[in-house]
């Protein structure tokens, strides 16, 4: 039985988390974390989240803080703290504040749960899991981001409804970055188990017009409902059950990798990993040249956001002379 602690759990992306993960029947107990000043939130939370679970009939021992250090014995902690995009807004321009948010939330996991899993959801999620690596000091295999997991659903629904076919048919992936220079691997897609390229109707496929549909979908939901919830939170549940089931299931996630694509590494990017209790393990694969000369962009973009990101965390975290 396992203990998961959500911090940014008064959010929108939290609140939603916190109920898909309940339904995990690996998980024993839930704590909720938010700000301090929100106390009377979180006890609302917690008393409209054990409503659902008595009609339901499951049983998680569910507690809130605003204290950090609560969530020592976490098997997972799941970071979805930060600020979100407004409207005409890159994920990208919230790099620098939510990183001061993750480094400092970090730290205190990395000291109160070294042997804790952190997930990081809080955008731009890429460099939000290289600052959580660093400042929890944890070992590369317990930190991750959801990275395009997301996306690859996006992707994978879509071509789903093309073909006719049900999602389960559909195995598909998107590396990179969660954001523009995302990469799709048409290499890596099938349906019913066959290529895609080897079906007749592939030519005719909008492959253009799907991946611009998954770029922008969470601009154009931002902008229509002010928050993208169901799909990361049954995105973020998806992980946990993958993780406390020990499932080794490969699922495409913002993990730190070496060289494990084509040389490719010393970067936190969205990458295929084989996720278990353990943590996640990048897959070393090969994929086709345009697909490779794509991620290398994706990468060069994200490690010099990153860069640039850590060195101004290094600036303001300096003693006053
Ligand atoms: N990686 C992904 O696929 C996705 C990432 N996100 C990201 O998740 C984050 C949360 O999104 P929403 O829940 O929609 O936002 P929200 O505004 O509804 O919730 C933000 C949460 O963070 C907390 N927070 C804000 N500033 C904080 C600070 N200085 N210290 C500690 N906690 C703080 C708030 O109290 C709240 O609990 C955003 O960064 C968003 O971009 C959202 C959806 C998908
Ligand atoms: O678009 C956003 O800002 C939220 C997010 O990452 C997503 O839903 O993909």
């Amino acid at each position: 039985m396992a203990k998961v602690t959500i911090l940014g759990a008064t959010g929108n992306v939290g609140m939603f988390a916190a109920h898909a993960i309940s339904e995990i029947p690996h998980v024993s107990e839930m704590l909720l974390v938010g700000r301090p000043g929100r106390e009377n939130f979180l006890a609302g939370c917690c008393r409209d989240l054990s409503d659902s679970f008595a009609a339901r009939g499951n049983d998680v021992h569910l507690s809130y803080s605003t204290g950090l250090f609560d969530a020592k014995g976490s098997d997972i902690v799941i970071c979805a703290a930060g600020v979100p995009r407004r409207p005409g807004q890159d994920r990208n321009d919230l790099a620098f504040e939510n990183a001061k948010i993750v480094a400092d939330a970090a730290a205190t996991i990395g000291r109160s749960s070294p042997d804790t899993i952190l997930f990081l959801v809080t955008n731009p999620v890429d460099v939000m899991t290289a600052v959580a690596l660093k400042y929890s000091g944890l070992q590369p295999r317990q930190v991750f981001g959801l990275g395009t997991h997301l996306d690859s659903m996006r992707l994978k629904s879509l071509i789903a409804h093309y073909f006719r076919v049900h999602v389960s048919e559909v195995h598909t992936r998107i590396i990179g970055e969660h954001g523009n220079s995302m990469v799709p691997l048409w290499s890596a897609t099938t349906i019913g188990g066959i290529q895609i390229s080897n079906l007749p109707t592939f030519s005719g496929l909008p492959k253009q017009e799907m991946i611009e549909t998954v770029r922008t979908s969470g601009e154009a939901i931002i902008r229509d409902k002010g928050a993208t919830v169901y799909g990361p939170g049954e995105a973020i549940a998806t992980l946990v059950r993958t993780i406390l089931g020990n499932e080794n299931r490969i699922l495409t996630v913002s993990s730190y990798i070496r060289s494990e694509i084509h040389g490719i590494g010393d970067v936190c990017i969205g990458v295929p990993a084989r996720i278990n209790r353990e943590g996640v393990f990048p897959v070393p694969i090969r994929i086709e040249e345009d697909e490779v000369a794509g991620f290398r962009e994706s990468v060069e973009k994200i490690r010099n956001l990153t860069d640039e990101v850590m060195e101004r965390l290094e600036a303001d975290l300096k003693p006053l002379k």
